[in-house]
């Protein structure tokens, strides 16, 4: 690892010079996480984004987390889907069933993807009573600051313009406070029509992952990570703080070249 480091607020930030570093480093955080949750709750909850992220998880279906990891414990779902079918080429269910679910033993009815046969509004209403029904059986846990799920892990990419989920810059979305899952009928990174988690639910996660690289995201990234002062663009990857979670940045040294550290370039 080129440099870890802590912020004042209990970020971490993780540079990796290669990504074959930052995979093993992120499949070791995801499977240690997995078994202190299996152990404290007797199952995993995570949540999955679309993009990069899915192919640089690949490590946790390669030895030893293929077997040492309890998959039959694991609960998958998606912190954002784009509004087509399953079976569509732009499906982050595609996306995470072909480059990851299939190759690990999990149990086909813990993996709870979205009505993809339905309108966008229709498929993030129908998400959050899927996921209310699994907080009242405690397969997701609560938070006691809000009344919102309390998902054992959160993992997120970030576009070049900091967004992360389907949460873009300056949309009024950014504000939601009610509802868990929400949806954009407008979103500029195509396809235009996807449902997402709100930044309540995302801050409310026991843990939270923003795995961002290449350099085309160095300037979001410094603008997410450091004190840049209020007069820059919006960005919703700097409002990802979880209230009482722990946030860690796994970063490739690309998309760190920007930030504001010293060490950063070791
Ligand atoms: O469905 C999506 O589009 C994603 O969930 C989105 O939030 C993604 O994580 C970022 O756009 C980063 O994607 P890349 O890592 O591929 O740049």
């Amino acid at each position: 690892m080129a440099f870890s480091g802590a912020k004042e607020d209990g970020r971490e930030v993780k540079i990796y010079e290669y990504l074959d570093e930052l995979s093993t480093d992120l499949a070791d955080y995801i499977s240690e996480l997995s078994e202190a949750s299996v152990k404290e709750r007797g199952v995993f909850a995570i949540a999955l984004s679309g993009g990069s992220l899915i192919s640089l998880i690949r490590k946790l279906y390669e030895a030893p987390y293929s077997k040492t990891v309890d998959w039959s414990k694991w609960y998958i779902f998606w912190v954002d889907e784009r509004v087509v079918a399953k079976n569509h080429v732009d499906s982050n269910y595609k996306l995470a069933k072909d480059g990851f679910l299939s190759k690990v033993p999990i149990v086909p009815s813990h993996v709870h993807s979205i009505n993809d046969t339905v309108s966008a509004e229709k498929a993030a209403e129908d998400y959050e009573f899927v996921i209310r029904q699994l907080v009242r059986t405690r397969v997701i846990s609560v938070s006691d600051v809000s009344d919102c799920p309390k998902f054992d892990l959160i993992l997120l990419g970030m576009g070049p313009d900091g967004h992360i989920a389907s949460l873009f810059p300056d949309h009024p979305i950014l504000d939601e406070k009610d509802e868990w899952v929400t949806f954009v009928t407008d979103s500029p990174k195509p396809p235009p029509e996807r449902i997402t988690f709100t930044l309540p639910v995302i801050n409310s996660a026991s843990n939270v992952a923003v795995v961002v690289t290449g350099s085309s995201k160095a300037e979001a990234a410094h603008l997410a990570i450091d004190d840049v002062g209020p007069d820059v663009p919006s960005s919703p990857a700097k409002m990802v703080q979880p209230t009482k979670g722990k946030l860690i940045w796994y970063l490739d040294k690309a998309a760190a070249s920007k930030l504001d550290c010293t060490k950063c370039s070791e």
